[in-house]
């Protein structure tokens, strides 16, 4: 088992709230009102400017150079991938940039991302790599669970948009490399004792993805 699947199974009852959650089985039957995925799509975008900086502090945090271009892989998946797509992807569902910059930002975006920022400050590399990693891994595996149970119906399918980017080479790529980086980082810097403490920081992080899930569900009623 590598460090991912062991804080998965410490952290089982927060991992399975964040991918299990009602959200996503709505977006994966097609039920999910347009209400909630616009209400996810607006904040999803305060969240990635917040996960860019995190991935900055992850550069400064990181003592090697192999730590360094991890971080930078990060940042780059951030502003040269995800936040292109993110933009289009909001532009095809009446969210003009506009919109986006004017959009307050929600209590769940706040908690979440200066969470992990804080994880990053407080602590050292891996606490922040833990911290991320729900957010990196978990958006790949949910976006390969939910494109490998649609089908082909995918193609005529309301969110195959957003489940075809997360399922997509590039998004399986970037998830891959982050958890090798997770697990030589766990090999070089992390003792048993310290094991607990990160198995309730990832917990953590997957709660308040699940959080999120919820925020969108709750901009529909
Ligand atoms: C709430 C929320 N959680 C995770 C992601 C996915 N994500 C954010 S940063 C990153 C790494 C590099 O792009 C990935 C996969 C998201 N978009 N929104």
């Amino acid at each position: 088992m590598d460090i991912f699947d062991r804080l998965k199974v410490a952290a089982a009852a927060d991992w399975a709230a964040y991918v299990e959650h009602d959200f996503l089985r709505q977006m994966g039957d097609g039920s999910l009102p347009q209400a909630a995925f616009r209400t996810y799509l607006a904040q999803d975008y305060l969240f990635l400017i917040q996960f860019a900086r995190a991935y900055a502090l992850a550069t400064y945090k990181s003592r090697t150079l192999a730590d360094m271009r991890a971080a930078k892989a990060g940042l780059s998946a951030i502003l040269d991938l995800e936040m292109d797509l993110h933009i289009r992807l909001c532009g095809r569902w009446g969210l003009s940039p506009a919109d986006l910059e004017a959009a307050p930002e929600h209590q769940a975006t706040v908690a979440y991302t200066r969470y992990v920022l804080d994880c990053g400050q407080s602590g050292d590399l891996l606490d922040l790599h833990v911290a991320l990693a729900p957010c990196v891994i978990g958006y790949a595996e949910i976006g390969a669970r939910l494109a490998a149970a649609i089908g082909p119906a995918l193609e005529s399918h309301p969110y195959r948009e957003w489940i075809g980017e997360y399922a997509g080479e590039a998004f399986q790529n970037v998830a891959r490399d982050a958890r090798r980086h997770l697990d030589e980082l766990a090999a070089r810097a992390m003792t048993e004792r310290r094991f607990a403490d990160l198995a309730a920081l990832f917990g953590k992080a997957s709660r308040l993805e699940a959080d999120f899930w919820q925020m969108g569900l709750d901009g529909a009623r």
